[in-house]
């Protein structure tokens, strides 16, 4: 059982970085996607900005809404992670303001959730966060990554 968790860890890895370097390849080729993927990132840092469609399994009053039961309900996450009512300097990318602070990204903090929250939550959450990280570390960690040329960082936005 242990090798068979293990064998399909393994392929499922495989899956995960083989798909990245494909995807990076073919962005190699045709640079005019790679900087149209870099332009929407830039503006969508969540990977899933609108969540998925839930529909609400009753009536409910949340935050003096009303939601009737069966509407669609759909979280902009990306519009909460740049609410001024909850974060400070909320355009800006400032990474440490989390050191010492609670806030995780598990679907505990309705600041934050990038993973969706309740029962229908992203159930790849530890995968995710696992090659994230590591891929991440690895591509900082091995480059100093810079903007060709003379473009400044304002010419993203
Ligand atoms: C950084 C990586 C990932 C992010 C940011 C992410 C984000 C999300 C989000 C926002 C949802 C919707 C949750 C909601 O509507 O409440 C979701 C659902 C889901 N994710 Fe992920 N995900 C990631 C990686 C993965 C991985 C690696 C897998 C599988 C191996 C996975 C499988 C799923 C599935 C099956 C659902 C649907 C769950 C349901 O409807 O009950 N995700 N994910």
């Amino acid at each position: 059982m242990a090798n068979c968790l293990a064998g399909h860890a393994r392929a499922l890895n495989g899956h995960i970085i083989n798909t990245i370097e494909w995807v990076l390849s073919e962005l190699m080729r045709h640079p005019q996607v790679m900087k149209k993927v870099q332009k929407e990132l830039e503006m969508l840092h969540p990977v899933a900005p609108l969540l998925i469609p839930h529909a609400a399994n009753e009536d409910c009053t949340v935050n003096g809404f009303h939601i009737q039961k069966a509407s669609r309900v759909i979280i902009n996450v990306w519009a909460i992670g740049r609410d001024p009512r909850a974060w400070t300097d909320a355009e800006k990318f400032i990474p440490e303001s989390f050191v010492g602070s609670n806030i995780d990204v598990r679907g505990n903090h309705f600041e934050l959730m990038p993973f969706g929250s309740g029962r229908r939550r992203c159930p790849g959450i530890q995968l995710g966060l696992t090659v994230v990280q590591l891929m991440v570390a690895q591509l900082v960690h091995c480059f100093d990554w810079e903007h060709p040329n003379s473009m400044l960082p304002n010419d993203w936005i």
